[in-house]
């Protein structure tokens, strides 16, 4: 399984230009998060950041015990070694064909024969639909095809934790949503921690398990997706709805008028949207293993459920009812400190396998029929500077 990665007050300038500051959070081990926020935010400086390629000038990231930012250059290469990196444009060598560039950090980093490379690059090729085009030059082949050569590239060392610096940028919606999959299936399989920077909210929405959100020279919020997806924090809740109203101008920040303007304005109609429900996280592909990476999250929400509003903690009570519909097998697991999963209502027969049990926060509407979940004891209420 891939291993947990830990930021802590980490902050970074070039010359007088702050990018961020104070940025702390954690990924969980074998996660996909999303590192979101507007262009300029500081995403990609963010992702060297965690492998020691760029230096902040304070805070710690800490992998397997050694600080990325403050090491010795030994230890940081030995501790890179558990990186695979797919840069945005897949960062191929133009004159080495797929075999060749896939090949390439085996022949650098390993002493493997040549039937083990072979064997490793095929096997990965085939991993994200590549099998055949082996021969081909990247200048030869489609943009969504040099993404997933790319990923078969960061694949090679089977690394613990995957970054993907804008999987999606210069593909078309449905090679992106391809690729979203792929990136599920491949989580599915190998159980890598990995961390996708980007600004497009479909993939947000439906790819990673946590979320976090850079704005301003600030980590805005990181925390499981269903927290950002029903969070009300301005900027968040303007970034994932795609909306023009909000602190995110064109071009920079709005100033204060401009946003008291906004708000004495009544809403345009393309601006009438639910704000919480919840989109479903795409499942891995029939056949592949299920996510251990969703039941731990779960597990996670439910534990800070009680910290939510009540509007946020009966959208999220929804979604992991319906997760869990589709996953009859696979309960939803109680959380610490609440009661056990319910037997399921005297409707469903006795033979069906028990399913855990919804039941509304105190104010809330009834919940949809279905398999149900008991969310844990403890006050509704606002967060306390928001999950990290
Ligand atoms: N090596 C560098 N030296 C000086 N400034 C840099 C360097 N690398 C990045 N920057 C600056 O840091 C800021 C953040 O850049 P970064 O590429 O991380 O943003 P981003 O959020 O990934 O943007 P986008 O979404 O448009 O890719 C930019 O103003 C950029 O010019």
């Amino acid at each position: 399984m891939g291993v947990e990665v830990v930021v802590e007050g980490l902050t970074k300038s070039f010359g007088q230009q702050r990018i961020w500051q104070d940025v702390t959070l954690t990924l969980p081990a074998g996660e996909v998060s999303v590192m979101l926020g507007p262009s300029g935010t500081g995403k990609t400086v963010f992702l060297k950041s965690l492998i020691g390629l760029i230096k902040p000038e304070r805070g710690r990231v800490l992998i397997n015990g050694v600080d990325m930012v403050s090491s010795s250059e030994r230890r940081i290469n030995e501790i890179r070694k558990m990186f695979g990196i797919m840069f945005q444009d897949g960062a191929l060598f133009g004159s080495l064909n797929l075999f060749e560039n896939v090949a390439f950090p085996l022949r650098e980093h390993t002493r493997k024969k040549e039937h083990e490379i072979r064997r490793i690059v095929l096997e990965k090729m085939e991993m994200v639909g590549l099998a055949g085009a082996e021969g081909k030059l990247p200048g030869e082949i489609s943009g969504g095809m040099r993404k997933r050569a790319g990923l078969a590239r960061a694949l090679v060392l089977d690394p613990e934790i995957i970054l993907c610096d804008e999987p999606d940028s210069g593909l078309d919606p449905v090679r992106t949503a391809y690729l979203s999959q792929l990136l599920i299936d491949l989580n599915a399989q190998i159980d890598a921690t990995m961390l996708i920077v980007t600004h497009n909210i479909d993939i947000a929405a439906k790819v990673p398990d946590n979320m976090g959100m850079l704005f301003r020279r600030n980590l805005v919020m990181f925390g499981p997706r269903e927290v950002l997806l029903t969070s009300e924090e301005p900027v968040v809740a303007q970034f994932l709805h795609g909306r023009r109203r909000g602190p995110i101008g064109m071009s920079e920040e709005k100033d204060a008028a401009t946003l008291a303007a906004e708000a004495a304005a009544p809403l345009a109609d393309d601006e009438d949207d639910e704000p919480f429900k919840i989109p479903r996280q795409l499942r891995p592909s029939p056949g592949m293993p299920p996510r251990r990476a969703a039941a731990r999250r779960r597990e996670r929400v439910l534990a800070m459920l009680h910290t939510l509003p009540p509007q946020a903690q009966h959208a999220i009570l929804e979604s992991l009812n319906a997760e869990a519909a589709h996953q009859p097998h696979q309960p939803v697991p109680a959380p610490a400190g609440a009661p056990a999963a319910q037997p399921a209502q005297p409707s469903v027969p006795p033979q069906a396998p028990q399913a855990p049990q919804i039941v509304p926060p105190p104010g809330g509407h009834a919940p949809p029929p279905g398999p149900r979940l008991l969310p844990p004891e403890g006050p509704a209420g606002p967060p306390a500077g928001g999950p990290r």
